[in-house]
């Protein structure tokens, strides 16, 4: 069986090994939820048959044409800071990932999410869902437009607060490839007491994680630009919430 030099094994017989540097691991204590979600038993090979790899998938078609536009989904205009948060989907040797779909989620400006057991005393915003979607282009980029997400409490341990962030889900060519991340901006003072930024071990792996401030792309009089690039495989990997895991 093939193991890393960590001494993991590829359980899966995949041949893929997960880098237990760069992903959280599924069971992280500071991120108190992960007690009670993460898998017990070890995770089993799904083989990608035609029915895994066909189907059901989400065309080109079926997008609404402002489900990239987070800021003109609602009759009136959300409050908080435009930004447009755009980038390139690459694989593990850098080629560009097209015609994939990402879907985002995220809290309103004031940073509370539309969930129903988000109640803290932040109002809502009418003219904001915070969700989004749309598929990337032939050279594997997409583009947003939305608010910037403020920080959200979560009670997860005493005066918790989760720094700013978008939560990202990738789907490959089937559903079952599907892989969740988190996009953070530069320079939030919130990272040192987040245990979510701070399960992945590796410091350079954390920051592929951060968007980059994007003077060239901001729009005049309306929106700050970041870049965020997503790398779904190899040494340059973002880190991923949800994937095959060996241990
Ligand atoms: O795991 C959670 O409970 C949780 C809550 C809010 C978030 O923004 C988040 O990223 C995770």
């Amino acid at each position: 069986m093939t193991t890393t030099p960590q001494g993991h094994e590829d359980r899966t017989g995949t041949g893929y090994i997960r880098d237990h540097e760069t992903h959280p691991p599924l069971d992280f204590p500071g991120y108190r939820s992960t007690a009670l979600r993460h898998p017990k038993r070890p995770l089993q090979l799904l083989p990608h048959l035609l029915t895994e790899v066909t189907g059901p998938l989400l065309g080109e078609g079926r997008l609404g044409e402002l489900d990239h536009d987070l800021t003109r989904q609602h009759e009136g205009e959300p409050q908080g800071q435009r930004i447009i948060v755009h980038g390139q989907v690459r694989d593990s040797d850098g080629q560009p990932v097209p015609h994939s779909l990402i879907e985002i989620w995220q809290a309103n400006a004031g940073g509370r999410y539309r969930h129903t057991v988000d109640n803290w005393p932040c109002p809502l915003d009418p003219n904001f869902s915070g969700v989004g979607r749309t598929i990337t282009d032939s050279d594997g980029r997409y583009r947003f437009v939305t608010v910037r997400p403020g920080a959200y409490p979560w009670k997860n341990h005493d005066n918790a607060w989760r720094p700013a962030h978008i939560h990202f889900s990738l789907f490959g060519r089937a559903f079952t490839q599907r892989l969740v991340t988190q996009m953070y901006f530069p320079g939030d003072p919130l990272f040192f007491q987040d245990p979510m930024w701070n399960s992945i071990p590796d410091e350079k792996a954390r920051e592929r994680m951060l968007c980059r401030f994007d003077y060239e792309n901001t729009e005049p009089e309306w929106a700050l630009a970041f870049e965020w690039d997503i790398v779904l495989r190899g040494r340059e990997a973002t880190p991923f919430e949800s994937e095959v895991d060996d241990d």
